[in-house]
């Protein structure tokens, strides 16, 4: 029965005086050769109009006007030899959408004139309403532009150093984007083609993780590239097992042990640069202020990982971090931790880090799965005598 009005139709007969209506076979055209179930006959037919709010389907429509005799779906998000992910993308290499250069141009002028705010409502209502083409491009050109506001705070509540747009500035600036989107009943943000905004970042922009995330990729790609080609066969092999097992998040308890002078800080403020580079955390701690110095972002133990004074008298210390402060969210993001000089630092120091790491991240891995290089050298510790 469900194939009956696809077959039949009912059409009133002309030659009776009173319209009854007759049962006739629908007009199908002829089989075409080579695809069973397919007709092809003369009559025009019409294209469903679809709205551009419904984007796929509209992208898809505007192909199937352009893609002459195509066979399956995926043949039409295919453009020379290179199938598509979307028809947006398809629609796109076909030369079928128009260019967004004057929505840059009225971004770049808002840039000049307006405060970065009303930038995002204003690119919150050009997402809505203005069917650009290749939203995430424009994002690219103006993201800076667009959290200007966002970086001024932090800088102002991080005046001894230079903050950089770093990802969480933008993540910010999206965030609101998004809730301006919203509120004008625009789609969520993913479907434009913009990075998904985290919405559970509120440590984020702290001190503590702006003063871990505030590294320059390109310099530290240079530095990488103007000292990896140095290293000796010894540093290589520690470079490489210490890499793998960062990358691998295999996490463990490397002692990086050398003669002095023999190159231990150049090694570790190289890991340290390639761990970075890739925006990843990684932090450099020493067992006294001086030392402190020599490493890149260096810093002394007590005061990255807020140890207790009293090492000694306690007999299972831990850090004084609770779970929901800012240095606990840069120790649950962190991949490396480098501990120069470690050979000066009270066991217990140790002790205390792994049972805050494996309670922080809810892991029970050696060091909560972090990665953890100590470095020193025994020959330079005097013998203690009592
Ligand atoms: N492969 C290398 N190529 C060029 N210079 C190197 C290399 N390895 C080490 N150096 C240089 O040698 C000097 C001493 O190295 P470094 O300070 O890293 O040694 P160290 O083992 O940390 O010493 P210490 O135990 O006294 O702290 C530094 O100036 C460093 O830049």
């Amino acid at each position: 029965m469900t194939s009956l009005p696809r077959v039949f139709c009912i059409v009133k007969c002309q030659a009776t005086t009173h319209g009854e209506k007759k049962w006739h076979r629908r007009k199908q055209g002829e089989d075409v050769e080579n695809w069973p179930g397919v007709k092809k006959n003369d009559a025009i037919s019409r294209v469903y109009t679809v709205s551009p709010r419904h984007q796929e389907c509209y992208f898809l429509r505007l192909l199937l006007h352009h893609v002459r005799g195509p066979t399956s779906f995926e043949d039409l998000r295919t453009h020379e030899g290179h199938m598509c992910g979307t028809y947006r993308e398809a629609c796109l290499l076909y030369g079928l959408l128009e260019d967004d250069e004057h929505w840059n141009l009225t971004l770049e002028d808002a840039a000049a004139t307006k405060h970065p705010k009303q930038m995002r409502q204003l690119f919150a209502i050009m997402l809505h309403t203005c069917e650009m083409s290749n939203p995430a491009v424009l994002w690219d050109n103006h993201k800076e532009s667009l959290s200007e506001d966002i970086h001024y705070r932090v800088q102002c509540e991080n005046p001894d150093m230079e903050v950089l747009y770093n990802n969480d500035i933008l993540n910010e600036a999206l965030v609101d984007v998004q809730d301006r989107l919203q509120a004008l009943g625009g789609s969520s943000i993913e479907v434009y083609g913009l990075p998904t905004p985290q919405l559970n970042e509120g440590a984020a922009l702290s001190t503590e993780m702006t003063r871990e995330t505030n590294y320059n990729s390109e310099e530290l790609a240079a530095f990488v590239a103007a000292n990896q080609p140095k290293m000796v066969h010894d540093q290589a092999t520690a470079f490489n097992i210490i890499m793998a097992s960062i990358e691998e998040e295999h996490g463990g308890l490397f002692f990086l042990d050398a003669p002095g002078g023999t190159g231990k800080t150049f090694v570790t403020n190289l890991i340290l640069a390639k761990v970075r580079q890739k925006k990843s955390i990684a932090l450099a701690v020493v067992s006294s202020g001086i030392a402190a110095t020599l490493l890149d972002g260096g810093r002394t133990a007590h005061s990255a990982f807020k140890l207790p004074l009293d090492l000694s008298r306690q007999e299972s210390p831990s850090c004084n971090i609770s779970k929901a402060s800012a240095k606990a969210n840069v120790l649950q993001r962190c991949k490396l931790i480098i501990w120069d000089e470690a050979t000066m630092s009270h066991k217990r120091a140790f002790e205390a880090l792994d049972r805050t790491l494996k309670f922080l991240r809810n892991n029970d891995k050696l060091m909560g799965g972090v990665t953890v290089v100590l470095s020193d050298d025994f020959r330079q510790t005097l013998p203690v005598i009592t």
